[in-house]
């Protein structure tokens, strides 16, 4: 094989670009005639370094198929081995999927397929876990004091790290770099503008780096993040500077010094060594933004330029969709390799921004301590992750987020309990930052516009100002495909380190200067990692549990030491001390909540029948009691489906955040709401499984207990029933009788009136008589003529009264029962009428003047002559109730 050299018309002083992602075989190496390549064996030989670390060149062109195929036979993949590239020998127990082209029914589809595409390979064949990594693919240096102070720290910085990486130089340099202080200042003497704040003042970073060895840069720099990664966290890693500041030299490196990427990839293989109590599955993918279009660089050449990489979704806080994009398998960092063509490396090498991410999936391995303990278990994916596998499978993409509906291959699965962590490291070497020039600098200065490297400093800009002024304004991820493809990761959900590449030379003090505002800017970015875990529910309950019983141990820990610690402890301490005690005991009763612990499935061992209850429940305790503890229960139960309801309501009449907001608060809604519908879920589960049963069984007991009662009391209603129908029939009589009456009264009053008209009565004043309503009614004809209505009432059928009685025998009022009041000194008229019909008017008090009535021609039975009526007023007439009512 031909090495490919450097094209002649590169810069003398710069070595060939390098790409981690072609690595070199041994073999590769020594077929290469090259007096450079024969010292490069015999160094990776002395060093025990895997010749494919140290053989990382950037890669920048697409290969020529013909290249690909020709130069390998190693048996194992790598990284991504080249499609069509026999490198790995078939596993005979692995099936083939169906429906993949066999390489000999079709020598054509060969550039397309690979063994290690993900899309062919059965995930639980290619997992990685502590006994399969190889001792060669590990990095034999362990700070393990630094591991502990790391495992800390992940998860838990909310800004971006910064670092400034100043390349060594000859020349004369303009600036003054501080690794002990971590800051970088301008010589004054070489400020062109003394004005500006960014000549003049000194610039604080995360850490200032120096010098040529790319080992302290990668455990500066990149180490926690890649571990960060390995535990589930989203990584990203990216190098920004003016074109040969070093970018590829940090991610890349050479030979001699392996940089960011294959030490990342040692490091990945050291991580799954030393966790023996989990298994992996690493799938890389390699693209590149040229000209604002993305390449997959794993893809065949011709399917790759036919097929340029699309991104799909990505708006309102969804995935980012890459496709058509192909993953590969890695399960080691030794075996077939190939070296990759440069040939207009130096044409586009700067203009383009290469991608190289790797999706790590994990899960506990099985409780028998082999990954296939458990190979007969029934895979169980999370509801939202069912998925027949192999087929329809997604791809994160370099966010983390990305899915590809129909091109990934087989995921990791949720099996046995076991929940799957997903997160994505990108390692992301950018163009050169001279390029991000506006239109209006391209045209002056007729440079190349990268309208990429323009919109990643707008989004930075637009972000870290909306964190410092605690705006939302809209954040243009949408301008470039570089942006769009890491908006996920750029709105705050993965952990992000940035390598700023500065050459201090003094021609270069503006380029500089702008490198050093623009890591300036993404200081300020705020961040919120979040890990990615597919949990099924039962393992959830059982997590919960399992910290239930660790916060009592603490709790009744503290509560023992309370005495003795309390009397060393300062006011303030004891205040500290009970809060922490208090929040111990609130997390419990959250938890507790959560999961509704079955506390009587024991007690209920005896009677089968008796469902389990996780309310304590007395079957002893008397009817009454019972009675209280299912309405209570019955409360609860409501006050809860309530709580449910409300909490269901407001979820759904949450306003969705304004189209401008950042993506990274929709994001953290998107989660916030998933938990929250993840919890509720768990508390109806609990309760229909566990409430409802044991509140079936009290009101089985209850109702029992009640029945007789309940049916006496039904009897009782019932003739009270009954006795209602009686009253009301009743009155329905009296009605009719009241009507007797009203005619009675009115023909009593005809009767007078006529009477009063034939002169019978008393002669009354002309003036008076309008005033009286009616007139008077005069003794004798009169009770007569009244006597007569009676009687003739009587014929109709006059109310009884014991008919009138209710069921307990007492008599109810009677409307039509008038009360005879006469107070007065002239009882007369009442003396004159019939006894029995004094009952039935009624006068009001009359009041009568002593005088003597005048009885004018009335043919009466008493003797002497009366004194004539005198009109007293309305109120003193005589006036029968039964007409004033
Ligand atoms: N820290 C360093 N120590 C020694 N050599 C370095 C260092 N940084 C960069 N170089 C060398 O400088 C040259 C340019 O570096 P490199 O190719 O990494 O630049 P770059 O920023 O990636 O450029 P481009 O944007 O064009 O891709 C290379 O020859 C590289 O080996």
């Amino acid at each position: 094989m031909t090495v490919p050299s450097t094209p002649s018309g590169s810069k003398p002083t710069r070595p060939a670009p390098f790409t981690p992602k072609r690595p070199l075989s041994v073999s590769s190496l020594s077929s290469t005639s090259s007096s450079s390549s024969d010292s490069l064996t015999a160094r990776l030989a002395r060093t025990g370094t895997p010749n494919l670390l140290a053989s990382t060149k950037k890669y920048k062109a697409p290969i020529s198929a013909e290249s690909r195929t020709r130069n390998f036979t190693k048996t194992k993949s790598v990284l991504a081995p080249v499609p069509g590239t026999p490198v790995r020998p078939k596993t005979p127990n692995r099936p083939r999927t169906p429906g993949t082209p066999r390489k000999e029914d079709n020598p054509l589809l060969m550039p397309a397929t690979s063994e290690m595409d993900v899309s062919n390979v059965d995930p639980e064949e290619v997992l990685v876990d502590f006994e399969t990594v190889e001792p060669g693919d590990v990095s034999g240096e362990v700070d393990e004091a630094w591991l502990r102070a790391a495992a800390l720290d992940h998860g838990k910085e909310d800004k971006v790290m910064v670092s400034i990486r100043v390349r060594p130089t000859d020349a004369h340099t303009a600036w003054e770099a501080n690794p002990s202080t971590n800051s970088i200042k301008l010589d004054p003497t070489h400020s062109k503008n003394p004005t500006s704040a960014a000549q003049t003042s000194s610039f604080n970073f995360d850490s200032i780096l120096t010098g040529t060895p790319n080992k302290p840069i990668y455990t500066t720099v990149a180490r926690s993040h890649v571990h960060a990664a390995m535990e589930g966290y989203n990584a990203v890693i990216f190098a920004y500077g003016q074109t040969a500041s070093g970018k590829t030299f940090t991610l890349s490196g050479d030979d001699d010094e392996p940089g960011i990427i294959p030490r990342a990839m040692k490091d990945v293989f050291a991580f799954i060594r030393r966790t023996p109590t989990r298994e992996y599955l690493l799938r890389c993918s390699y693209l590149e933004i040229y000209n604002e279009s993305i390449h997959d660089l794993l893809a065949p050449p011709s399917s790759a330029a036919a097929n340029p990489v699309q991104i799909q979704g990505g708006g309102s806080g969804g995935d980012v969709v890459l496709t058509p994009l192909r993953e590969e398998v890695v399960t080691s960092l030794k075996g077939g390799n190939r070296r990759t063509a440069c040939t207009d490396w130096n044409k586009r090498s700067s203009r383009s921004h290469s991608v190289f991410r790797m999706v790590i999936e994990s899960r506990e391995r099985g409780s028998g301590g082999t990954r296939n303990d458990e190979d007969d278990d029934e895979p169980v994916s999370a509801p939202s992750e069912r998925q027949t596998p192999g087929f329809g499978r997604h791809t994160p993409g370099p966010g983390g987020r990305s899915q590809t509906p129909g091109l990934g291959g087989p995921r990791l699965q949720v099996r046995g309990g076991r929940s799957v962590q997903t997160s994505v490291l990108s390692l992301i070497d950018l163009a050169g930052s001279e390029k991000a020039t506006s239109d209006k600098e391209r045209t002056r200065e007729g440079k190349y516009i990268n309208t990429s490297l323009l919109t990643l400093g707008s989004v930075i800009g637009t972000l870290a100002d909306n964190a410092a002024k605690h705006k939302t304004d809209h954040v243009p991820y949408r301008n470039s495909k570089l942006t769009r493809m890491l908006q996920p990761s750029l709105s705050g959900n993965a952990q992000i380190s940035v390598i700023c590449t500065i050459n201090p030379d003094v021609n270069a003090v503006s380029e500089t200067t702008s490198t050093l505002l623009f890591a300036k800017r993404i200081k300020n970015v705020q961040l919120h990692a979040q890990k990615k875990e597919i949990v099924e529910t039962d393992t959830l309950i059982e997590r919960y549990r399992k910290e239930i019983e660790d916060l009592k141990t603490r709790l009744a820990e503290r509560e023992a030491e309370a005495p003795v610690r309390s009397r060393r402890l300062s006011a303030r301490e004891q205040v500290d001390e009970s809060k922490a005690m208090k929040d111990l005991n609130t997390r419990i009763q959250q938890l507790t909540k959560l999961i509704l612990t079955s506390q009587t499935v024991d007690e209920c061992k005896g009677d089968e029948s008796r469902p389990s209850s996780p309310v304590k429940v007395d079957f002893d305790m008397s009817p009454y009691q019972l009675q209280q503890e299912l309405l209570t229960a019955r409360l609860q139960l409501d006050s809860q489906s309530t709580q449910i309801l409300s909490l269901e309501a407001a979820l759904d009449a949450r306003p969705p955040l304004p189209t401008t907001a950042p993506e990274n608060e929709k994001d953290k809604l998107i989660q916030e709401q998933g938990k929250t519908i993840r919890e509720l879920e768990i508390v109806v589960r609990g309760y229909e499984e566990n409430l409802g049963e044991p509140l079936r069984a009290v009101r089985e007991d209850v109702e029992k207990e009640w029945k007789e009662k309940l049916e006496v009391e039904v009897k009782k209603r019932e003739e009270k029933e009954r006795w209602a129908e009686e009253l009301v029939k009743q009155l329905e009589k009296e009605k009719k009788m009241r009507v007797t009456l009203e005619e009675e009264r009115r023909a009593l009053a005809a009767f007078v009136s006529k009477f009063d008209s034939l002169g019978l009565g008393l002669t009354l004043p002309n003036a008076t008589v309008s005033k009286l309503k009616p007139p008077m009614p005069t003794p004798g004809r009169a009770s007569i003529a009244y006597a007569e209505r009676r009687a003739m009432r009587a014929s109709l059928g006059p109310v009884s009264s014991e008919k009138l009685t209710g069921p307990e025998g007492e008599a109810p009022a009677s409307p039509t029962r008038l009360d005879l009041k006469f107070k007065g000194s002239n009882p007369i008229l009442l003396e004159q009428m019939p006894e029995e019909s004094w009952s039935d008017i009624s006068f009001e008090t009359i009041e009568v003047p002593e005088k003597p009535a005048v009885v004018g021609h009335v043919k009466s039975g008493l003797s002497g002559p009366k004194p004539p009526r005198e009109v007293l007023g309305d109120k003193e007439n005589v006036v029968p109730v039964a007409v004033r009512a």
